[in-house]
């Protein structure tokens, strides 16, 4: 179903306290059926908060909120509708399996509290097999929840938050216990399941990895406010600040300052605060004076020997080598520049000594000029 959440907000106000102190600002979005959207950021930014207004576990205190043709929440009509009738699917990181149940009664959990639904034994068995079947978990629900494994106890999870066939699914870090490669691969499955259910979802994370392999849009929140909300590659290719360029996955970051404006998707040169001009692109507007942050990630910066010519029109700074680790596939280069350092990840080709002078080349379209704003951050 479509969500539509209209400047949501909850703000927490600690005793005293002439301002909040935390919950998340006034939050939009739109969700066509279907997609898996990602509440993105660091902990206490305010993500759980939004999850929980969504699903009526804590009232907002400004907005609107529909799914489908169901208003839920209209702060100006007054319109709050109870958490038990949202029909919406959660797995909580909390939100554990009951481990004296069985499986079968984990399931039929959600279809036995709400008497109202009338449901027949003959009814919930079925809407009980479907749902583990969903989650491959057949044959598993007689059982004792005790006897799974992390991984399948996550499924009976996900089977019990679907078995009503809720409009909604709400994920709140619900790979977080599992070690990395259960984690792993139940990020692929959860996603693979999302999917042929077709079912609408948030899901939050703190971990800018799993969004973007799982999300169709993610929102990086930082201290309550959403910075941006994009497709997992736009985020990536084009952060709007230095926080969400950092949020999402290693960049390097060097201080600047625009002396003029630039206008969006626009190329200009820019001397970073050690004096060199580097050739720059601003993938949005930055006002002139303002502080800015050039995000230039590791993989795409090129380490050469001294002396080596740059390709045309790339930028060039010289600096030395203080630090090296091999990964495998990769060699992760930490070279020290007059002012500040830069990590560069390389093939693992050719050997660079610490200590040795080296040229470092990249791109001006990877030398993404962005309003730093990580000292509010
Ligand atoms: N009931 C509450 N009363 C007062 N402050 C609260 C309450 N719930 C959350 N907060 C504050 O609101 C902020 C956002 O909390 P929230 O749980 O939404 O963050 P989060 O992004 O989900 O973090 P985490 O990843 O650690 O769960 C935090 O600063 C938190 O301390």
């Amino acid at each position: 179903m479509t969500l539509e959440v209209e400047n949501l907000s909850k703000l927490y106000w600690t005793p005293n306290a002439t301002f909040p102190g935390g919950g998340i600002q006034p939050i939009s979005f739109n969700l066509a059926p279907g997609t898996f959207f990602t509440l993105l950021g660091p902990s206490g930014c305010g993500k759980t908060t939004t999850l929980r207004c969504v699903a009526g576990l804590e009232i907002p205190d400004e907005g609107r909120l529909t799914l489908g043709p169901t208003v839920f929440f209209d702060a100006a009509r007054r319109t709050n509708v109870p958490l038990n009738k949202r029909n919406i699917g959660m797995v909580f990181q909390s939100y554990a399996i009951w481990p004296h149940m069985s499986v079968f009664e984990n399931v039929a959990f959600p279809l036995r509290v709400r008497r109202e639904l009338k449901l027949r034994a003959e009814e919930v068995r079925e809407m009980v097999a479907r749902a583990l079947a969903t989650v491959g978990l057949e044959g598993y629900a007689d059982r004792s929840a005790t006897q799974l494994s992390g991984g399948q106890q996550q499924r009976v999870a996900l089977a019990r938050a679907i078995v009503r066939q809720p409009g909604l699914l709400l994920l709140d870090e619900p790979l977080s216990n599992l070690d990395a490669l259960l984690r792993d691969e139940m990020r692929n499955e959860l996603k693979r399941l999302q999917r042929q259910i077709g079912i609408t979802t948030i899901y939050v994370t703190h971990d800018q990895a799993e969004a973007l392999e799982m999300s169709d849009v993610i929102a990086v929140i930082n201290a309550g406010v959403v910075e941006q909300m994009g497709s997992p590659r736009e985020i990536y290719d084009r952060p709007r600040s230095a926080f969400v360029a950092g949020f999402m996955g290693a960049t390097n970051l060097l201080p600047a300052t625009a002396r003029s404006a630039q206008k969006g998707d626009s190329s200009g040169t820019v001397a970073i605060d050690s004096g060199e001009a580097l050739s720059t692109w601003f993938p949005y507007d930055i006002g002139a004076g303002s502080r800015i942050a050039l995000s230039i990630r590791p993989e795409a910066v090129t380490v050469a020997p001294a002396g080596t010519a740059a390709p045309q029109g790339w930028n060039r700074l010289t600096g030395t080598v203080i630090g090296s680790g091999f990964l495998g596939n990769i060699v992760r280069y930490t070279v020290a520049l007059p002012h500040g350092r830069i990590h560069a990840h390389q093939p693992p080709d050719r050997i660079f000594a610490e200590g040795e002078t080296v040229e470092l080349h990249f791109a001006p379209d990877r030398t993404l000029g962005l309003s730093d704003n990580r000292a509010a951050a």
